[in-house]
């Protein structure tokens, strides 16, 4: 399987992640995607491509340009106001006051976030439009009939919605990509989404529309982030209604549970009949990671990607969570080597 991957990934290189009342080193760090890249390398997965430039055309047909704006300047507009430190956002819209744009940083980080954990500084922007470059470059592999391709991003995206950032993630990239297989003709997409978390973003941006079927299987939102959105009751709206779906899972599942929730997925995904797959992968679902309560071992992600393949699909993953960093990289590539046969 190719991997595409860009060095520019280090430039997302953020000091602080507000966590426990405490700005702690980022769990979301460059090492992560430097390890999954050694092991593509000694695994010989296939060959690594640095990504092509796309510019912000599909990146805008899924996040709205204010938002797209906003990113690009925010770290200008922050250090332009004189702050000691990375940009945070710390003020928010609550129940009863106004969704609009303030002219102020402060009000404008808000306004495009939905939590504190994800810094800003310089170069998050490059960082985030290399990684959405990464993404659709693995879905130009796949167009041109490549059967899979693995885009190695970093940040990851499944957490942002069309205008907010939040969970480490500012472009969507299994969204990008998605929206680049229908812009291309691909009649119907469907995005399963296999990080720990709920991919909020995603599901939030296609919630009212049929052609792409979200899925995700993630950690009960009532324990963990991203605490309001993910539940099983979330089914779709409108024209949407129907094509989406979460499994949620408490503290201590196993893959022999978890992989129940795999084949509700894959059913579903069989039946809706799509022509392409996005799998959002995060391998926070591993036994050992620091912010996750599943228990997958390194084993089971060879199992998940022969699973995967078993669905016959064109298929990007792009890469999303995964922070215990001496095993990402075992865990990742295991499950593109499942998906190549390995077992
Ligand atoms: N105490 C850890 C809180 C982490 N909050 C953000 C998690 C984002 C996961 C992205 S896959
Ligand atoms: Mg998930
Ligand atoms: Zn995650």
């Amino acid at each position: 399987m190719k991997t595409v991957f860009s060095p520019l990934h280090s430039r997302r290189h953020v000091q602080t992640e507000l966590d426990g009342g405490l700005l702690i080193a980022p769990h979301e760090k460059p090492s992560r995607a430097e390890t999954i890249l050694a092991r593509v390398k000694d695994q010989a997965l296939g060959e690594i491509l640095e990504p092509e430039e796309f510019g912000l055309g599909p990146i805008t047909r899924v996040h709205t340009p204010d938002y797209v704006a906003f990113l690009e300047t925010c770290w200008r507009d922050w250090q332009a106001e004189g702050k000691p430190g990375e940009a945070i956002p710390a003020v928010w819209a609550g129940r009863g006051m106004r969704h609009r744009v303030p002219k102020d940083i402060d009000g404008r980080l808000g306004y495009y976030s939905f939590a504190a954990e994800t810094s800003i500084s310089d170069g998050t922007w490059e960082a985030a439009r290399a990684s959405a470059n990464v993404a659709l470059t693995a879905q130009k592999l796949v167009a041109q009939g490549e059967r899979a391709a693995f885009a190695l991003c970093r940040p990851p995206g499944h957490h942002a919605h069309a205008d907010l950032f939040g969970g480490y993630c500012f472009f969507n990239n299994a969204a990008v990509v998605a929206q680049a297989f229908r812009d291309q003709g691909y009649g119907k997409v469907a995005i399963l989404d296999v990080d720990f978390h709920h991919g909020n973003g995603t599901q939030a941006i296609f919630y009212n529309r049929a052609d792409v079927l979200t899925i995700s299987l993630h950690g009960d939102p009532d324990l963990v982030f991203p605490h309001f959105l993910g539940f099983e009751d979330e089914l779709g709206e409108g024209p949407g209604e129907g094509y989406n779906l979460n499994i949620v899972y408490p503290p201590g599942t196993p893959y022999s549970t978890w992989s129940q929730g795999l084949e509700t997925a894959c059913r579903r995904i069989e039946a809706f009949k799509p022509d392409a797959l996005v799998v959002a992968l995060g391998v926070d679902t591993f036994e050992g990671d620091p912010i996750s309560f599943f228990k997958l071992t390194s084993a089971d992600y060879l199992t998940l990607g022969n699973r995967l393949q078993q669905l016959g699909l064109p298929t990007v993953f792009t890469m999303e969570g995964g922070y215990d960093v001496d095993a990402i990289g075992v865990n990742a590539v295991n499950v593109m080597q499942g998906f190549d046969g390995k077992s």
